[in-house]
């Protein structure tokens, strides 16, 4: 682009430059520059300011006079310049400086040209301000109207009208290039007053017809030089013309004409060189357009590619900004690994130099080892010779020594007769002392054929224990059983902190199992209402007490049967409580802990009769596993091995935590809690039905109307004890509640109960049962 701009300013200069030419061709058409011509061409043409005021002449007539000459000096040159520049200046124009004219580009030259001639010929015609100017400027060059300035030895004389045209400057080439006419001779001739052309010597005529003055002289004076002659032919009033004068004007006629050819001609060529110009800069301009236009696609093009570029860039920025992050990371680890090894460093040098002490003192060692080697062996070397002396030295003494053992030799025989003698005496009297020890070992083993008869007897009465405990078992069983196979038990919870201990519903629990609920709402007979059971427990009653009485069940559980407990009773009536207890302290057990615990107490002592298999499974039966609404089941397998007659027993223990009793309606349960609800009520309900059944001795018992009872059904019925635990709140307000628990708990109990108290032997239960305790 910026070529482009180049070339147009370069088309620009060269287009003014022009313009400046044609205009200078015009105005001074005996210059005749090419158009073409270049900035220097045009820089030789006005370097000496002469043609610059000439210019200024032509406008202004007689304003400035050059300093003519064919050489003309430096300063010559530069005073015409200041000249023309001053007058430029007066003007108001803008102008250049010497030196734009000396060297460089021209264009401040042409500007002040182009300007000048604009403000020229805006002002030429009846523009008063220009020719006001024009006056001031000949007033201020001290020129006369008639054009000639007031340069002594110049012009000086009276101007005549018309005297104007006649004043134009010589031109100075034709100076330069006819030397026969000076410039002052050919001035006078072209400068000559009214009448004094006819008056020219014939010489004088002849001399100008034969020269090339005319050649050189410029149009306007050859213009002028006619109309003279017309002046005074007029003057003269139509007089007869001289001959002379006649073959004059034809000359300059002549003279004329040939410029004005040559004018054509040269105006013709300026044309073709103007056309092809043309031409020249229509293709430029085209060329340019379809530049331009392939610019623009290449614009859009790079448009798009600068976007892709810069979507790539701030792809690339990301990834540099990461890679700075991995960078920075790495530089870190670096730091790190730096660090790290800069401390191994440490250590290798510090273990480098202990090593290096240590091989020091290792090697000092060695040294030290050496000398004490050497001096040992020294030492042992010397020993050797001494303990080589001292083997000389004992075998001397022990021949001595032999010989005097053989004396002590004899001395021990000597001795030994005399013992022999002696052991003689001792074996005699061995020999009595071994016949009294015959005589007590005979006493001995009486003594142990009786302590076997009374170990044999020891021995069967082992055997009868197994065999009493045995009996004991089937007698405690026959009791349990007396007591009866479903058991129910109730609980009155004691009132929380915090509860209202007057608005209790429990009247009266007698010691029988009696148990009076009384109404809040009814008053008299009707708020009273009476439940039996097999026991009830006050609120007072401790774990232990409570668990005393399950007691014998879990025992029956060693002796092969199956016993199921559970707790049944409405939310937050402490069913948990009973069965698991409020804590893990001892004192707080429920029922399970106690359980467990009586079950491997019991296996222990009988470990020496029976071996047994202390396994264990805990369940719940709903989706929720908060013992509200779910049940808990803890279910004890026990297998019993008798060691003496490799006899096996089973036995099952379920202790249950059943899941809350209250009614459906009444828990205004929705969606899957009231499908939760309905499913416990429904189990519950099959457990009475099944306990019901297996209570009236039904020969269909409902097993498989739940899971709970399809799970229980190997401990109820049959031989199986079923246990249950009626948990019921004291509180008023579950009135309600505790009556339809207690029904259901009556439902289930009260053919049982029936049935217990029916049976005569029922008396003897408490006889039984002290019996078994006491054996
Ligand atoms: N015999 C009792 N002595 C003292 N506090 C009791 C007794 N029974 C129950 N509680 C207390 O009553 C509250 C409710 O008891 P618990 O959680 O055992 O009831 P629950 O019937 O198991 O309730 P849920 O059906 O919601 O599991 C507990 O704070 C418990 O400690």
């Amino acid at each position: 682009m910026g070529s482009v701009d180049g070339d147009f300013d370069g088309l620009r200069a060269d287009e003014r430059r022009m313009e400046v030419i044609e205009w200078l061709n015009a105005l001074l058409p005996e210059y005749c520059l090419p158009l073409d011509s270049s900035d220097e061409e045009l820089r030789e043409l006005l370097s000496d300011g002469t043609v610059l005021c000439h210019i200024v002449n032509t406008l202004i007539p007689g304003v400035l006079e050059a300093s003519w000459g064919t050489y003309s000096s430096a300063d010559q040159q530069s005073d015409n310049v200041n000249k023309f520049l001053s007058v430029v200046a007066d003007m108001g124009l803008p102008g250049f400086t010497v030196k734009d004219l000396e060297e460089g580009s021209m264009s401040p030259v042409v500007d002040c040209l182009l300007v000048l001639r604009e403000s020229v010929s805006s002002g030429l015609g009846n523009d008063t301000s220009v020719n006001g100017s024009k006056s001031l400027l000949r007033k201020k060059w001290q020129v006369r109207e008639t054009g000639r300035p007031l340069v002594p030895g110049v012009g000086q004389g009276k101007a005549s009208p018309g005297e104007d045209k006649r004043n134009a400057l010589p031109d100075p080439k034709s100076q330069q290039k006819a030397p026969a006419f000076s410039g002052q001779k050919l001035h006078e001739i072209f400068q000559l007053k009214c009448g004094s052309h006819a008056d020219l010597p014939a010489a004088k005529i002849s001399e100008m017809m034969h020269s090339n003055s005319l050649d050189n002289a410029p149009t306007q004076s050859l213009l002028s030089v006619v109309n003279g002659i017309l002046d005074e032919s007029i003057e003269r009033k139509k007089g007869e013309i001289p001959h002379r004068v006649v073959y004059l004007l034809r000359k300059v006629v002549h003279e004329i004409e040939r410029r004005l050819c040559i004018q054509a001609e040269h105006t013709r060529s300026q044309n073709v060189i103007i056309k092809t110009r043309e031409d020249k800069y229509r293709s430029k301009i085209k060329a340019l357009e379809i530049l331009v236009n392939g610019t623009n696609e290449e614009n859009q093009m790079a448009i798009k590619r600068l976007q892709i570029i810069k979507e790539e860039k701030s792809k690339i920025e990301e990834k540099r900004k990461l890679g700075e992050q991995d960078v920075a990371r790495l530089m870190k680890e670096k730091e790190k690994a730096e660090n790290i090894i800069a401390s191994l460093k440490k250590e290798m040098e510090v273990m480098t130099s202990m090593h290096e002490e240590q091989l020091k003192k290792i090697e000092i060692n060695a040294k030290q080892m050496e000398e004490y080697l050497t001096a040992k062996i020294k030492e042992v070397d010397s020993l050797l010779v001494q303990s080589n002396k001292k083997i000389k030295e004992v075998e001397a003494t022990s021949q001595l020594k032999s010989q005097l053992w053989n004396k002590k030799e004899g001395i021990f025989q000597n001795y030994m007769n005399s013992q022999q003698l002696y052991v003689k005496d001792l074996r005699i009297s061995s020999q009595s002392i071994r016949n009294e020890m015959q005589a007590l070992n005979m006493e001995l083993r009486d003594e142990m054929s009786n302590f076997g008869s009374g170990l044999k007897c020891l021995v069967d009465a082992a055997e009868n224990y197994h065999k009493v405990l045995a009996e004991n078992q089937k007698l405690f069983n026959e009791v349990q059983e007396l007591k009866g196979n479903i058991r129910v038990y109730c609980r009155v919870r004691p009132f929380l902190p915090g509860q209202d201990k007057k608005s209790t519903t429990v009247d009266y629990i007698g010691e029988n199992g009696e148990l009076l609920i009384s109404n809040p709402v009814k008053q008299g007979k009707d708020g009273h209402r009476m439940f039996k059971f097999n026991k009830v427990f006050s609120p007072f009653t401790s774990q232990a007490e409570v668990f005393s009485d399950i007691q014998p069940l879990i025992r029956s559980v060693l002796d092969g049967f199956n016993v199921c407990i559970f707790a049944y009773g409405q939310t937050g009536s402490g069913k948990t409580y009973t069965m698991s207890g409020p804590s893990t302290s001892k004192q707080d057990w429920g029922v399970n802990y106690r359980a467990l615990n009586d079950l491997f107490d019991i296996s222990l002592s009988r470990r020496n009769a029976l071996a047994y298999e202390a396994n264990r499974a805990v369940g719940s039966t709903a989706l929720n596993e908060r013992s509200s609404r779910s049940h808990s089941i803890l279910t004890v397998h026990v297998r019993g091995l008798d060691v003496k007659n490799g006899s096996t027993s089973r036995g099952c223990l379920h202790l249950i935590d059943l899941a809350g009793s209250e009614r459906v309606e009444r828990s205004e349960a929705t969606g899957d809690r009231l499908k939760e609800a309905q499913h416990i009520n429904k189990s519950l309900s099959a457990l009475g039905d099944v306990i019901f059944a297996l209570a009236q001795k039904n020969a269909h018992v409902p097993y498989r109307n739940s899971k709970l009872t399809q799970v229980l059904q190997s401990s109820l019925g049959g031989q199986a004890k079923t246990l249950m635990f009626v948990q019921i709140n004291p509180d008023v307000e579950s009135y309600s509640e505790t009556i339809s628990t207690l029904k259901f708990a009556e439902r289930v109990s009260g053919v049982e109960l029936g049935a217990a108290r029916s049976n005569k032997e029922g008396k003897d239960i408490k006889e039984l049962l002290e019996q078994v305790l006491a054996f």
